[in-house]
């Protein structure tokens, strides 16, 4: 059943705005085989500066020996011709990796926790709790320093190592972050096990901490529900939608999990839906082949692969 109040937002004659955080070249290469090197990034992110995006996530300041990915990450943000109006974020695990992100001059940076203890401890090697504990220096700095703190909440339906995880967990988390000064909370369905049903059962309680304004979700697409919960979301009033160009991406520490919702498939539906994006998509079915070209691999995303056959 969608809320009253979605179908509203859903009116032809009054169309709404949806804000798409790219983070292919974070998400979407951090867990690929093939280390691409810093130019071909930096050009995917320059290209992706060229489409309308208002948000690319550009890297992570992360330890290089945990994901060796994301090593060049100073040379990245050094790197790209920053365009005026569009926000750079970089995910900060510590003290360490916010210095270094401002060092490199970042704007912005995105903490991440997670719902679940055994995946907080795969992923940053510490529980929930102290990773709470982690990130409160780095909001103490950014307060001073006048840069914006996202939060990230992982596993919000489903981890890896401990099968589903109720609301009440990421309630928790949300509201530690919220607490901290985040302005804006992504919650993440990591490895992709959500369903429209689960994302009402976290939505109804997740969405009464705080106004709607302050949630996003990052929809992994493992089961092939992505779109569905994107699309439950927006029923509820979401407005923010983390998704990754060619549908790349995963997170190294939760095997199995596939690539996040394929930015060209979201804009395709948020067109249809008669959203606003500002988004080109033919631009970006462009950058999808040519990251994926790079990566030596076939686009995820069926927006790119219709578009290919077609022209075929
Ligand atoms: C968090 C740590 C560092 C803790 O790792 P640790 O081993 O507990 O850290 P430590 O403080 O004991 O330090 C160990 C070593 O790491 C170094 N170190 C310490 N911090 C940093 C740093 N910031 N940058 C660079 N180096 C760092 C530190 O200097 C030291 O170096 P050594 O003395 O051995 O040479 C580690 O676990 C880590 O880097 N994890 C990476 C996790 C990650 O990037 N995961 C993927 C992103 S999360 C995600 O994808 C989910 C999301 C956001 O997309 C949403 C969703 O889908 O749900």
């Amino acid at each position: 059943m969608f809320r009253q109040v979605s179908r509203r937002c859903f009116s032809t004659v009054k169309p709404f705005e949806v804000r798409i955080v790219e983070v292919g070249p974070r998400d979407g290469l951090q867990n690929e085989p093939k280390i691409l090197p810093a130019s071909v990034k930096i050009s995917l992110i320059n290209q992706l500066s060229q489409t309308g995006l208002k948000t690319i996530e550009a890297t992570s300041f992360v330890s290089p020996k945990w994901v060796p990915q994301m090593g060049d990450n100073a040379e990245v943000l050094q790197g790209i011709e920053k365009v005026n109006g569009i926000s750079y974020p970089v995910l900060t695990p510590n003290l360490k990796g916010y210095e270094a992100a401002l060092k490199a001059g970042a704007q912005e940076v995105a903490v991440f926790g997670a719902a679940s203890d055994s995946f907080s401890k795969k992923n940053v090697n510490c529980t929930s709790k102290e990773s709470i504990e982690r990130f409160r220096p780095i909001f103490e700095h950014a307060k001073k320093d006048g840069i914006k703190v996202r939060g990230y909440v992982s596993t919000v339906v489903g981890c890896p190592y401990e099968g589903p995880i109720q609301p009440k967990a990421v309630c928790e988390v949300v509201e530690q972050l919220l607490d901290l000064g985040a302005y804006e909370i992504s919650l993440g369905d990591t490895i992709g096990v959500g369903t429209p049903g689960s994302m009402k059962r976290l939505l109804d309680e997740v969405l009464k901490l705080d106004k709607v304004e302050k949630f996003a979700v990052h929809c992994h697409d493992t089961y092939g529900q992505a779109l569905a919960n994107i699309l439950t979301s927006l029923e509820y009033g979401i407005r923010v939608v983390d998704s990754s160009v060619s549908g790349l991406g995963g997170c190294p520490y939760a095997r199995g999990a596939s690539g996040n919702a394929a930015t060209e498939d979201v804009i395709y539906m948020l067109h249809g839906l008669g959203a606003q994006t500002g988004v080109d998509l033919d631009k970006l079915i462009k950058i999808g082949r040519f990251i994926s070209n790079e990566l030596g691999k076939p686009s995820e995303s069926k927006v790119n692969r219709a578009s290919r056959n077609k022209e075929c």
